[in-house]
């Protein structure tokens, strides 16, 4: 079948969207997935987006990885699917609703309250109690937050000095992690300002990642590095963190329309 797509994304973390809504879609299996993310021979994305009908909330998001694995968010296409929307919506996710509110200074997420206790992450067990590999003594301490999917942060001095490409499988399939994870290596630059880079799960580097910016500005805050409002600035550009006083955290940031096409899922194996 001839399926319509939108290339999008999120300070160049790239989607393809789909809409369930518009016409069925074939299953949406890992292969499926993995097919059309794939760079070389696919139509190439980080994630898979697909909307569909909610029950709950004005529309559904689902997002796959580029290995194909099904996740719970993504902060990126979050606003990616809100500028689609083209006006205020909350999103089911698998990690929970969210409420997008498009505006002048960008598109803002509501993105819910941080979690921390050690099985929410989920970690397989405290991880004081886990001997890091000697990679991560490199990296000192991390810091575990889950914000809708799973982020451990690793302060260092700078963070474009960490060998990420290296570490960051290392990391994510570390056994502590039994659901992997987004590797953050963060560094701190003014009490306003934090520089960051993300090895995502299941995708690799990415110039951007919406979750890897709440969880490791959270993370900073916990540890009294910066006040309760940053900017974290990533390869592809600044998001703006705030922790706000009701303890959800408000992401904002630009989301692009690059182009629209189609394709026969059977060139996908669907
Ligand atoms: N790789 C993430 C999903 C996408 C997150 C990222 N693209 C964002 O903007 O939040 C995970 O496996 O939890």
């Amino acid at each position: 079948m001839r399926i319509a797509f939108t290339k999008m994304h999120g300070l160049g973390n790239d989607f393809v969207v789909l809409d369930a809504r518009a016409a069925p879609l074939p299953e949406l299996t890992c292969t499926f997935a993995s097919a059309l993310a794939d760079r070389r021979t696919g139509i190439g994305c980080d994630q898979l987006i697909v909307l569909d009908h909610s029950s709950v909330a004005d529309l559904r998001m689902r997002i796959f990885n580029a290995d194909g694995g099904e996740v719970e968010a993504c902060g990126n296409a979050s606003r990616a699917v809100a500028l689609l929307h083209g006006q205020p919506a909350r999103i089911e996710t698998a990690g929970g609703l969210i409420e997008a509110t498009p505006g002048a200074a960008g598109i803002s997420i509501d993105m819910g309250e941080p979690r921390f206790e050690w099985n929410a992450i989920p970690l397989a067990y405290a991880m004081d109690t886990h001997h890091m590999p000697v990679a991560w003594e490199m990296l000192d301490q991390p810091t575990a937050v889950n914000v809708g999917n799973p982020h451990v942060i690793f302060f260092v001095d700078d963070c474009d000095a960490v060998e990420l490409d290296r570490l960051g499988p290392e990391i994510e399939h570390d056994p502590l992690f039994p659901q992997r994870i987004n590797v953050n290596v963060a560094t701190v630059t003014a009490r306003d300002a934090v520089r960051l880079r993300v090895w995502e799960r299941g995708v690799g580097l990415t110039r951007a990642c919406g979750t890897g910016a709440c969880a490791t500005a959270i993370g900073a805050m916990r540890r009294g590095l910066v006040d309760r409002a940053v900017t974290v600035t990533l390869p592809g550009g600044p998001l703006r963190i705030e922790w706000n006083q009701a303890g959800r955290i408000i992401m904002t940031g630009p989301a692009a329309e690059s182009f629209r096409g189609t394709f026969d899922s059977r060139d996908f194996g669907a």
